[in-house]
Formats: C-alpha cells, structure tokens, sequence
C-alpha cells in the first residue's frame, strides 16, 4: 500500500491539517488588508493604493504586527508542509502523527490570536512559537532515526 493516498489514514490526517493551514496562511493577507481599512489614512504599502482609497503611505504599528504574524506563518507552516509530508512516509502510528499534526495546527493559530488579533503580552506568543516548533523537531527527529542508515 502507497503511504501517500487516501487509503493511508496518516496522509488522510496530514491533508487535513495542510489544507487548514494553508487556508490559515492564506487569509493572513485578509486579516492584514482589513487592519489596513481600519487605519484608512496611513497604511497603504503602495502610491497606487493610496491614491486608490484615498489614504496616505506611511506604515503603521498594527499593519505591521499583522504584517509580521503573516511572516512568521511563512516561516513555520511552509517548513512544516515538507517535514510532515516526508513524516507521513516513515509509517508513524495514527495516534502520534495526529497528536503532531493538531499540537503544530493549534500552536499556529494560537500564535496568530496572541500576536495579531488579541495582542496579548509575552510569554503567550513564545508559548505558541514553541509548540509549533516542538512539532517540527520531534517529526525531523523520527525522520533522520528512520533514515540513519541512508546516510
Ligand atoms: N523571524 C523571527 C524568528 C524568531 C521567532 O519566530 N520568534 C517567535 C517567538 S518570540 C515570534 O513570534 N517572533 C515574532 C515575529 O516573527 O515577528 C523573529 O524575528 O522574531
């Protein structure tokens, strides 16, 4: 059986929570163009859009956290994409894949709530950053043990 078709309940899983967060990523730009009409006067990143609504370019402090938050996303959801996926050919049992798969999913969302939407002080974002990371390092563990003898 092919780990990488639907049969596979880990891929199954993992298709899931990739279309999630891409569609999370995704709407990062709808989060940051919505801030942008919440600051109408000083927070176009273009001339052209500016001149389009009327408003000013000047960067503001809130685009810019939204700004950064979209950044960070693309930081760690595009690493976790491959990682898991090449996690999925190891074979690991259901129960850790989808235990990996929903700590990463909900510590991107939680870092969004806590740095975008709800500003809420440190430690809460590092938190958030830690458990998506720890997803990764644990998934790019069992890969290199699973692939030692490749090397
Ligand atoms: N590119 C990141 C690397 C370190 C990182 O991702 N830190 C986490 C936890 S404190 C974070 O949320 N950084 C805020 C950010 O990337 O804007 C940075 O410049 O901060």
């Amino acid at each position: 059986m092919s780990l990488y078709t639907s049969d596979n309940p880990v891929f199954a899983s993992f298709s899931f929570y990739a279309a999630l967060l891409g569609a999370k990523t995704l709407l990062m730009a709808l989060l940051t163009a919505r801030q942008r009409f919440r600051k109408m006067v000083s927070a176009f990143a273009n001339p052209e859009d500016a001149k389009m609504n009327k408003g000013k370019i000047k960067t503001d402090d809130d685009v810019e956290r939204v700004r950064r938050a979209h950044l960070n996303d693309l930081e760690n959801i595009l690493p976790f994409l491959i990682i898991a996926f090449v996690y999925v050919g190891t074979g690991p049992s259901l129960g850790c894949a989808k235990f990996l798969f929903r700590l990463f999913t909900a510590a991107r969302f939680m870092h969004t709530l806590v740095y975008a939407v709800f500003v809420i002080p440190q430690p809460a974002r590092a938190f958030a950053f830690f458990g998506g990371i720890i997803a990764n390092l644990y998934m790019i563990y069992a890969i290199v043990t699973s692939y030692a003898l490749a090397f």
